[in-house]
């Protein structure tokens, strides 16, 4: 019971936001039209259970004329029904499409706020695959909510006017048990409420495992998805190591555990299944068993019997809504539980941003330099990395950041970026200044070339003309005629050629500060000193900070500073300090 209502209140938290939202009256208006026109098919059926009492009648004493009458009565109500039915299926989707459409935008705009979905990962996930999530759990979120929602309420109705209907037949039709007649009041309706009470018990214990393994199956299916996407996306490195036969084994290893899910599954529907089938089966012929006596002793005509029938397999059905939707309520409550647990990561890397033990990322007018204070960044595990204490980057004055592999150079890029979120002490940059990062492996939105290079500006923000000229400038201009071409450009270009592009993004962007983590390591060593000088001349404002190896980038940097290892952290030092401690340890240790 517990566990229902709390799956109703999260279903309420994450459904209940679109009613509210901008398109609120579309929705309510549709929900409304959805919801009146289940009531009339309802309304209908209490008819063509009313008519069928007439109709076997007029059968039974062989009038001809209500027997014409009725077949007329009947296609008006069929009409009507099929007219309703079209229009319910049709106003239904209209607004599953709306609703989807609102989460989905809703759920990628959270999600990618504020760098969530990298913090997300940091974080260690609880919510696996947001693609999947985002992608069909929405989908399924509003499609099954709508249909559950909508037969139950239709239920309710039904049960509501087909109780009172069952009850009054239940008069007309005693009960009669071995030729004595039992005055048992609304028997018939007791008897549907024991028969439903007695499948629902029966179908929760043989299917209840049905949500985990539904919810198992939906995270086993995206894993195996994701998994193809990466072999497709790493092909070519799996083709150079030869690396077919291990990732087949990788990718069959995923799959067997969608087969092995999905067997539990079957079995389990099976079980349900023969129960399920059995019981409606057995719906159809009880009625008859229950009021035949009272027929055979000429006690209610053939269409009293007729209706009987049907108003029990009504008032039976609809208490027995929980047992036909068993497999639906299992996927939904699955499904239900995926966005809730989605939309709780997403809480919780947005919160971890602005938690009061973490690096602090203070926006500062009137400065022009970059500093950290009482900084100390930690792994997502709580180990230390790296600690700055008044440590500045000062505007126009250029920073080579260097130190060994693992130090957290990168890490140090990504708290002065501000995704970075564990540690304490704050770095504080000037305000309204553009930072810009530029990695060993830049990325490109798969589409034209112009756009690739202009991310995550819109593409029509920089003319083709100065696309071409940054172009040209970074080296590339055979790629000058092809900014309209669609690919899959970091896929299809060198790593060399993609750092170039890199390059040509920060040209078009005028970045006032210019992280380059390792951004031209792949180039030649007279490449990569030509485009620290395109940088200098194009971007003359620009201060550049940048992540290296190579002792051929001291000459394009002002300053050089190291990261060394003090105690169980590294230590952000000016070069001369680190060479004065270097040889204070060196000759400590001899
Ligand atoms: N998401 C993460 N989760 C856990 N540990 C991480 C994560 N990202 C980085 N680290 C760890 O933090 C440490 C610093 O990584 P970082 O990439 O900053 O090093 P680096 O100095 O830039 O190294 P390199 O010179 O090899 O590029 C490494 O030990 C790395 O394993």
């Amino acid at each position: 019971m517990n566990n229902l209502r709390s799956t109703v209140a999260i279903v309420w938290r994450i459904a209940i936001p679109y009613f509210r939202s901008e398109d609120k009256v579309a929705g309510r208006t549709l929900l409304a039209a959805v919801i009146a026109i289940q009531l009339a098919l309802v309304a209908i059926d209490v008819l063509v259970n009313k008519w069928q009492n007439r109709f076997f009648n007029a059968l039974q004493e062989y009038s001809w004329d209500v027997f014409v009458w009725e077949i007329g009565v009947f296609v008006v109500l069929a009409t009507a029904a099929v007219l309703l039915a079209v229009y319910q299926l049709y106003l239904n989707q209209w607004l599953q499409i709306r609703w989807r459409n609102w989460m989905t935008q809703h759920y990628l705009e959270t999600w990618l706020d504020q760098a969530n979905h990298y913090r997300m990962q940091l974080t260690g996930d609880a919510a696996d695959n947001p693609d999947q999530r985002i992608a069909e759990d929405i989908q399924m979120f509003v499609q099954n909510t709508l249909s559950l929602t909508i037969g139950l309420l239709g239920q309710i109705v039904t049960l509501a006017s087909f109780v009172v209907i069952l009850w009054g037949l239940s008069e007309s039709a005693p009960l009669i048990i071995l030729g004595k007649e039992l005055p048992i009041p609304g028997y018939l309706v007791w008897g549907a409420l024991i028969y439903a009470i007695f499948g629902t018990a029966l179908t929760h214990w043989i299917g209840s495992p049905l949500v985990d393994l539904s919810f198992q199956q939906q995270r086993f299916e995206a894993d195996f998805r994701f998994n193809l996407v990466r072999t497709r996306e790493n092909s070519e490195q799996i083709a150079l190591l030869r690396g077919e036969g291990a990732e087949r084994g990788r990718l069959l290893d995923r799959f067997g555990s969608v087969i092995g899910n999905w067997y539990q599954i079957m079995s389990r529907t099976k079980r349900l299944t023969a129960f399920t089938q059995s019981y409606s089966q057995a719906a159809v012929i009880f009625p008859y068993i229950l009021v035949a006596p009272a027929y055979f002793a000429k006690m209610i005509p053939m269409g009293g019997m007729m209706q009987t029938a049907s108003a029990f397999s009504s008032v039976q059905g609809a208490l027995s809504f929980f047992v036909t939707a068993y497999r639906t309520l299992a996927d939904w409550r699955a499904v239900v539980a995926r966005l809730d647990g989605f939309e709780r990561s997403i809480e919780s890397a947005a919160t971890l941003a602005s938690q009061p033990h973490t690096v602090d990322v203070v926006h500062v007018a009137d400065k022009d330099s970059i500093d950290l204070a009482q900084l100390l960044l930690k792994l997502p595990n709580g180990l230390p990395l790296i600690a700055a204490d008044g440590f500045s980057i000062s505007g126009n004055e250029s920073t080579l950041v260097t130190g060994p592999s693992g130090a957290g150079k990168s890490t140090l890029f990504r708290a002065i970026a501000g995704v970075w979120p564990f540690g304490s002490g704050s770095i504080s940059v000037p305000a309204h200044t553009k930072l810009m990062m530029l990695p060993q492996r830049p990325y490109f939105p798969i589409g034209t070339l112009k756009a690739a290079i202009g991310y995550p500006a819109e593409p029509d923000t920089f003319t083709s003309d100065k696309v071409k000229d940054a172009l040209t400038a970074v080296g590339l201009p055979q790629l000058a005629d092809r900014l309209g071409e669609e690919a899959h450009w970091n896929r299809m270009l060198s790593l060399g050629e993609q750092q170039r592009l890199g390059i040509a993004r920060a040209l078009l962007h005028r970045p006032q500060y210019l992280f380059l983590d390792e951004a031209t390591a792949s180039l030649d060593e007279p490449s990569e000193a030509r485009l620290y000088r395109v940088i200098a001349e194009q971007l003359p404002e620009t201060t550049i900070v940048s992540i290296g190896h190579r002792s051929t980038l001291h000459a394009f940097h002002d300053r050089r500073v190291e990261l060394i290892r003090d105690g169980d952290r590294f230590s952000l030092r000016p070069t001369d300090q680190a060479a004065a401690a270097d040889a204070a340890a060196g000759s400590g240790g001899s």
